[in-house]
């Protein structure tokens, strides 16, 4: 069974690596969306693979690192497409939460990134 819950942000960035012109080199913001997908079986007792509030209370610490901060002056993230935003963000959360299959990342309404490891 997977479980998800879903995490919001707000961050400035730019594309360093962009073509002269495009509008992305130019500093400016996104509300990111964040959804992290947990695979496992439900426990017995309990009837649920993770709690979603262990989940949140683990996530949250990390959504800190990034919410009202310049994504570019975060160590590794210096390009901070969504596709290495992605990737930062998999390779903190797997180690924490290793049920981890999935993570999807809006970075507008209309463009997104899905990872799977
Ligand atoms: N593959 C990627 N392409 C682009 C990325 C990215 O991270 N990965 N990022 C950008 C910019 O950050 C840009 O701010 C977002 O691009 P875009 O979806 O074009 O934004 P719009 O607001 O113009 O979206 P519309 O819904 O089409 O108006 C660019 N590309
Ligand atoms: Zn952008």
């Amino acid at each position: 069974m997977i479980i998800y819950k879903t995490f919001q942000f707000d961050s400035a960035h730019y594309l360093p690596h962009v073509p002269k012109g495009h509008k992305c080199g130019k500093m400016h913001g996104h509300t990111y969306m964040l959804k992290i997908f947990i695979s496992g079986t439900p426990e017995l007792n309990a009837g649920w693979v993770l709690d979603y509030k262990d989940l949140k209370e683990g996530i949250n610490p990390i959504i800190n690192l990034l919410d009202h901060n310049t994504l570019n002056e975060i160590p590794g993230l210096e390009n901070p497409t969504s596709e290495n935003l992605c990737i930062w963000l998999w390779n903190i959360i797997k180690p924490i939460f290793p049920g981890l299959i999935k993570i999807e990342l809006n970075e507008t309404p209309t463009s997104g990134v899905i990872y799977e490891g």
